[in-house]
């Protein structure tokens, strides 16, 4: 859609007003310059009235070029704030599976950059707006001066918009060029900041990433100049057309008409006096079809995104649960990732016959690469089963009810993340601050307000703060993954011997992803996956010793 659709959109019935008040501001300018003609050349036009009539004008031009410049830019904002809520609503309604596929740094770069050149570029094409319909009159008020004059005007004008039809075609190759040139220079620029430890150990490893940081920036340079250079030249043919016109009116009576020297006066001054309009209407189409393909941009994403959101179900907000849980069932359930670019076939998870209840500890165990955490991401319903069902107290889950059974679940992922403020469960700095004391952080952190005093923790330190989290939220389900990974041996004693044993007390239906053989005998059941597939399912005797 583009901006003056969206902007049109955005105004609703404002719009018929606007266009008002900006055809008023367009009507006493030109009524301004038809003034300034006729005084120049009838002695009795420069009275008293006539000076009241200009200040009015003047006056009246001011108020109305004033509002309506005003309200487009606030429109333009809103259009772009519209534009972010609904990206981000769309982000935040995607399913996991779907996320994977956006690329988070490609997600970021088209919403900041598009949306700011569109926000950094509403005053241009509000005066451009502003300046057409000025410019519409100045048409009018050329043609009552003399219709040979007006074909000469409208056949430059034609050649300039020619000239601006084939700048636009380089623009959008080169915007297009400039938005992949740009996320590779912020990759580059991630592989600086992110792996800044590991560059500090390898000088070769250094310079080669800095050598190709600093391609992609010399890239970036260029295309902006690229860019830059297309809006000058679009401004310099604006330029030129305006010295065409004006050299065309003085030769006008030469050639196809013969105009009296008044008439080519009153042309003259009417070309000069609306140098202003005609450059305001120039400066402002580059930038406004910058900002259409901004707009085009963004709609590419929204479509990109809403393909890959069509594939997943709507979801509801059923709840057939009340946030109980006591048997969890996955039936034949397998995960199968998306299909390689390159022809590979895709991992896959199952099919598995499983059964969780609600009192008990299940580890998930097996090598690297074998399907825990995949499995894991099935069985919270962060990824939607490719085969068979998940059944929570009999009942499936699926689109209508996930919500909810998400809702019910606590989960600590092995790449977490941890949010500066306890989101979603009020009041609780007391809880916490004991927590945080039972998780010896006390002189570490604390809760003040809703929000950790610091996260600057370490690794393990950070992990236990995610447990507090888990943990107030006191959900029926509880998910952790690798969490005793980082932890000291102590911590990890306290986790598998006493935190576990707490939980199952208290009737939590606990699944835990560990690679600790030593606390093996902790769990109640121990899933061993190899390759995606179920190896061995072994249940252990309560007394505390394996089987
Ligand atoms: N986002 C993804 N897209 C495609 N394939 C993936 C993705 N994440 C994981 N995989 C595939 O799934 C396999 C299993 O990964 P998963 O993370 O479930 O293993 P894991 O058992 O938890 O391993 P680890 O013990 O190393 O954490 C990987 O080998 C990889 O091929």
């Amino acid at each position: 859609m583009s901006l003056l659709r969206c902007i049109s959109a955005e105004a609703e019935e404002e719009r018929w007003r606007l266009l008002l008040v900006a055809n008023f501001a367009g009507l006493a300018n030109v009524l301004i310059l038809v003034s300034i003609n006729a005084s120049a050349h009838a002695a009795e036009q420069r009275d008293g009235s006539s000076l009241v009539k200009f200040l009015a004008l003047i006056a009246l031009y001011a108020l109305c070029s004033r509002h309506a410049k005003r309200r487009m830019s606030s429109l333009i904002g809103m259009v772009v704030h519209r534009i972010r809520v609904r990206v981000g609503d769309r982000v935040a309604g995607a399913e996991l599976a779907v996320l994977e596929r956006i690329q988070a740094s490609e997600i970021c770069d088209l919403i900041t950059e598009n949306t700011m050149m569109i926000s950094d570029r509403a005053g241009f094409v509000a005066v451009l707006l502003q300046s057409s319909v000025i410019l519409a009159f100045a048409v009018i008020y050329i043609a009552c001066l003399s219709l040979p004059a007006l074909m000469l005007l409208l056949v430059i004008c034609l050649v300039a918009a020619g000239l601006f039809v084939g700048m636009r075609r380089d623009l959008i190759r080169l915007t297009q060029q400039n938005a992949g040139t740009r996320v590779g220079f912020m990759e580059r620029l991630m592989d600086l900041l992110a792996g800044f430890k590991e560059l500090q150990f390898s000088r070769r490893r250094g310079s080669e990433v800095r050598a190709e940081a600093v391609a992609a920036s010399d890239a970036l340079r260029a295309a902006t100049i690229r860019s830059s250079d297309l809006l000058n030249d679009g401004l310099l043919i604006g330029e030129g057309v305006l010295l065409v016109l004006v050299i065309a009116v003085v030769y006008l009576h030469q050639g196809v008409a013969a105009l009296d020297a008044g008439t080519i006066t009153h042309l003259l001054a009417a070309v000069m006096f609306l140098w202003g309009p005609l450059m305001g209407v120039i400066g402002g189409i580059m930038p406004y079809m910058r900002s259409n393909m901004a707009l085009a941009q963004i709609d590419d994403l929204e479509g990109r995104l809403d393909a890959v959101v069509r594939e997943a179900p709507t979801i509801a907000d059923e709840d057939p649960w009340h946030g109980r849980a006591h048997g969890l069932v996955a039936a034949g359930v397998a995960y199968r990732y998306p299909a390689h670019d390159d022809g590979d076939a895709p991992f896959c998870v199952g099919p598995l016959d499983l059964e969780f209840v609600a009192g008990e500890v299940v580890f998930i165990v097996g090598g690297n690469g074998s399907g825990k955490s995949t499995l894991v991401k099935v069985l919270t319903g962060l990824y939607v089963p490719s085969e068979g069902q998940l059944r929570l107290d009999g009942v499936v889950v699926g689109a209508a009810n996930v919500a909810a059974f998400r809702d019910m679940i606590a989960a600590i992922f092995s790449d977490f993340y941890l949010f500066p403020r306890l989101y979603g469960l009020g009041e609780r700095d007391a809880e916490a601050n004991l927590l945080i004391e039972q998780m010896q952080l006390t002189g570490k952190v604390a809760l003040a307000d809703g929000a950790f005093t610091t996260l600057a923790l370490s690794t393990g330190q950070r992990k236990r703060l995610a447990m507090i989290v888990a943990l107030l939220e006191d959900r029926p389900i509880c998910v952790f993954d690798e969490w005793a990974a980082d932890q000291d041996p102590e911590f990890r004693q306290y986790f598998y011997a006493e935190l576990l044993p707490q939980l199952r007390a208290r009737g939590k239906m606990v699944l835990v992803v560990s690679h600790d053989d030593r606390y093996f005998h902790c769990a109640d059941k121990v899933v061993t996956l190899e390759y995606g597939r179920l190896r061995a399912l072994e249940h252990v005797a309560r007394d505390g010793a394996a089987p």
